[in-house]
C-alpha cells in the first residue's frame, strides 16, 4: 500500500513530467470564459436546481477545494456551476457544454469527492477515447486530489504502473482513468474490482459510445458496473441518435444541451484558404509559419501516412515539425505530446487521435490539412461537423482566442466544408491567397488581436 508521502511524491514527479507544462495555471485568475449558456432540460425529481457561484457553496472537501484553488481556479466555469450541485447529489448525467469550458473539473471533483479513502479499492473510474486524454485528465485529478490521500492509476497500454505491480496499484487504486478496451481487459480477469465503483464516467461520451470499437467496450464495462453506480457523460457533442442512446446508458440523468448555433466557440475566428493540390497546400503552410509568430499550432489530417509525410516535407521545407497518430509506439505517443505540452516542438501535425479533450493552453493556431469527413449510415463519405469543432476546440480553451484556417483544394473539400458551416451557422471567412503582403497583414493583425484580448 502507498503511503501518503509515496503519493504525493508520486503525483509531485507526474505533475512535473507531463504536465508541469502548463505553466499557464497561473494566469487562469484573469480568464473568463465565454461559453454560451448551457440549458438544463431535464432533471429526474423535484428538487430545486441550484447554480453555485463559488465552490465554497458546493462544500467539497476542505483538501480537494484546496486542490482545485492551487490550481488557479477562483470560481467555477458555467458548466462547473450549474452541473456540480446536481452530480454531488449524487446524479446521472448526460453534459454538454462547449470546447474548453471546464467539463473536466466537473467531473473530476465529483469523482474526487464520491470517494470513501478509507476504502482501499476502485471506486471512480473513468473512460476516455485516447491515452493522450487519459493522461491528461489523470494529470488533473492528481493536481485537484494533490492535498487528498487519494490513489490512483492509469489503464492504459504500457502505463508507466507497469512497472510497479500491476495487481497491487490496481487493487488499491480509488480513481483509475484508462481507455475502454485496457479498462475492460483489467475488470475481466479481475485485476480491477469492480464492485465498489459508486461513480462511472465516459469523458468524449458521444465518441464513446459512437464510434464501432469504443462505443463496444465502454457498453460493455458500463454493463459490468453495479447497478446503483452514477453514470456520467460529458462531451462538446452529441449527434441525435447518440443522444438518444445516452438516455438509456445513463437512465433519469440530468441533462445540459447546447443548441447547435450556440456548440461553437465564438473566440475561433475561423478562415479558409483556396489552394489547387496538396502541393500548394503544403507551400502555403511553409508560407504561413515563415510569415507568422504563433505560440503553438496544431495541423490536423485526416491519415496516419499523411501527418507522416506531411511532416517529412514540412521538415524539408526548415520547419520544426514534430506529428502523431496511432500508428506511433505508446513511448512515441508520448513523448511527441509530452515535448508539445513542454513547447518543445510548436507545430504538431496530428490525425484525429488528440481532436478531443486536448488541452494546450499555447494553441492559438489550428489547420485543418484536411476536412474532416466521415461515414455516415449508407457508408457514404460525409463532411464530420462534430469532429470540425472538437478539432479547432484546440484553440480557443477557457476564454483565450484563436484562430482555425480550413485548407481546401477542390470541390469535394469545399463542399464538405460549405456544409460544416452551414450546419453551424457561423461564418468561416476567405483569406485570398493572390497578395502573401495581404495575408500577412491581415493575420498578424487578427494574432496581434488575439494576444491583446
Ligand atoms: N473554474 C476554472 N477556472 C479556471 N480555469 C479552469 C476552470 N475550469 C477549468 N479550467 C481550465 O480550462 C481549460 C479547459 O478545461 P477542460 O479541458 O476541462 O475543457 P473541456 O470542457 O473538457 O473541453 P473539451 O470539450 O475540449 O474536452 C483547462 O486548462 C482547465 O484547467
Amino acid at each position: 500500500m502507498k503511503s501518503e508521502t509515496e503519493n504525493s511524491n508520486e503525483i509531485d514527479e507526474l505533475s512535473d513530467k507531463i504536465s508541469g507544462l502548463k505553466t499557464q495555471d497561473a494566469k487562469h485568475n484573469n480568464l473568463q470564459e465565454t461559453q454560451s449558456d448551457v440549458k438544463l432540460i431535464r432533471i429526474h425529481d423535484d428538487e430545486p436546481v441550484l447554480s453555485v457561484t463559488t465552490f465554497e457553496e458546493l462544500n467539497l472537501h476542505p483538501d480537494v477545494q484546496k486542490g482545485v484553488y492551487e490550481m488557479g481556479f477562483t470560481r467555477p466555469s458555467k458548466i462547473q456551476a450549474k452541473a456540480l450541485p446536481l452530480l454531488l447529489r449524487p446524479q446521472n448525467m448526460i453534459g454538454q457544454s462547449q470546447s474548453g469550458t471546464g467539463k473536466t473539473a466537473a467531473f473530476v471533483l465529483t469523482m474526487l469527492s464520491r470517494i470513501d479513502l478509507n476504502l482501499k479499492a476502485p471506486q471512480a473510474l473513468c473512460l476516455a477515447p485516447s491515452r493522450e486524454l487519459a493522461r491528461q485528465i489523470m494529470v488533473e485529478a492528481r493536481k485537484m486530489g494533490k492535498y487528498t490521500p487519494v490513489t490512483t492509476a492509469e489503464a492504459i497500454r504500457d502505463s508507466s504502473n507497469n512497472n510497479r505491480d500491476r495487481n497491487t496499484i490496481f487493487k488499491e487504486a480509488q480513481l483509475i482513468v484508462g481507455t475502454p478496451g485496457t479498462v475492460l481487459d483489467l475488470i475481466k480477469r479481475h485485476i480491477i474490482d469492480k464492485k465498489n465503483i459508486k461513480i462511472f464516467v465516459l469523458d468524449e461520451a458521444d465518441n464513446m459510445l459512437n464510434q464501432q470499437g469504443l462505443g463496444d467496450q465502454s457498453i460493455k464495462v458500463k454493463n459490468l458496473m453495479p447497478k446503483d453506480c452514477q453514470i456520467v457523460l460529458f462531451s462538446a457533442t452529441y449527434e441525435d441518435s447518440v443522444r438518444e442512446f445516452a438516455g438509456r446508458f445513463a437512465p433519469h440523468a440530468n441533462e445540459f444541451r447546447l443548441k447547435i448555433e450556440e456548440m461553437s466557440v465564438k473566440n475561433i475566428k475561423q478562415f479558409y484558404m483556396d489552394c489547387t493540390d496538396e502541393e500548394h497546400k503544403l507551400k502555403v503552410l511553409s508560407e504561413l509559419y515563415s510569415i507568422l509568430t504563433i505560440h503553438q499550432s496544431i495541423i490536423f489530417v485526416e491519415r496516419r501516412d499523411s501527418a507522416d509525410r506531411i511532416a517529412k516535407r514540412m521538415t524539408d521545407l526548415g520547419h520544426k515539425v514534430i506529428d502523431l497518430h496511432g500508428g506511433l509506439s505508446t513511448t512515441e505517443r508520448d513523448e511527441v505530446m509530452d515535448g508539445f505540452r513542454k513547447g518543445s516542438a510548436k507545430v504538431l501535425i496530428s490525425t484525429n487521435v488528440i481532436a478531443r479533450g486536448i488541452d494546450v493552453m499555447q494553441v492559438n493556431l489550428v489547420i485543418n490539412f484536411d476536412i474532416p469527413v466521415k461515414r455516415n449510415e449508407d457508408n457514404k463519405i460525409v463532411a464530420d461537423p462534430d469532429t470540425y469543432l472538437h478539432r479547432i476546440g484546440r484553440t480557443g480553451r477557457f476564454g483565450r482566442k484563436g484562430i482555425a484556417i480550413n485548407l481546401v483544394s477542390d470541390n469535394y473539400s469545399w463542399k464538405n466544408l460549405r456544409s460544416i458551416q452551414e450546419y453551424f451557422e457561423r461564418d468561416i471567412t476567405q483569406i485570398k491567397l493572390d497578395d502573401w503582403d495581404h495575408v500577412e497583414t491581415f493575420l498578424k493583425n487578427e494574432i496581434k488581436a488575439l494576444d491583446a484580448a
